[in-house]
């Protein structure tokens, strides 16, 4: 089996429905990756251990997901001198809110790549760009996956055009209804 380039942590299990979302990306890109649950708050010394050893263990990025207080992705990026990509996980009060400030607001120094409220997608896609600067062959797949996305953009363009023109003046403009 492959070794793992990334890892993929979180606070929780309970923030895989959102942190699948990486592996997923990850996945797409056939780039090999590790999850595991390792929490800053409960158990602190394992968590220091994972960042202290990620590097030498052959990671080249760590993907971090936490709620609520989340200084997961922070500590691991005090303690790696890896790229850490922070994702915040929304919980049942303060939509995601809390964690994307306690992720977001690093201090100079100590870099945590944070992207939006629960978008692990997007964090394990940053992290295939992150090898694609490396990688050639990774990067032609890169190019080739953002020139997809513009080709169903395109896509939708023309369906929403041909929707609004097949309508005329039958569309009901400004109506409301
Ligand atoms: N924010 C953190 C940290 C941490 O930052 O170290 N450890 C766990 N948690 C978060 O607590 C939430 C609730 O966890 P439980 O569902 O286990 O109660 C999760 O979203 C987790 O990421």
């Amino acid at each position: 089996m492959t070794s793992p380039v990334v890892g993929i942590v979180m606070g929780s299990d309970s923030d895989w429905p959102v942190m699948e979302g990486a592996a997923q990306a990850l996945a797409e890109f056939e780039i090999p990756f590790e999850v595991d649950v390792v929490s800053a708050h409960r158990m602190p010394h394992e968590m220091i251990a994972y960042g202290e050893q990620a590097a030498d263990r052959g990671l080249k990025a760590i993907i971090a997901g936490a709620g609520g207080a989340a200084h997961l992705p922070g500590m691991l990026a005090s303690v790696t001198p890896l790229p850490v990509i922070g994702v915040p996980v929304p919980l049942k009060y303060l939509d995601g809110m809390d964690s994307l400030l306690s992720i977001v607001q690093m201090p100079a120094g100590v870099p945590v790549a944070t992207v939006s409220v629960g978008g692990a997608r997007n964090a394990g896609l940053l992290a295939a760009r992150m090898l694609a600067a490396h990688d050639a062959e990774l990067l032609g797949r890169m190019r080739e996956f953002q020139q997809e996305l513009n080709d169903q953009a395109t896509e939708k363009g023309k369906r929403l055009r041909a929707k609004v023109e097949g309508a005329g003046s039958g569309f009901g403009f400004g109506s409301g209804k």
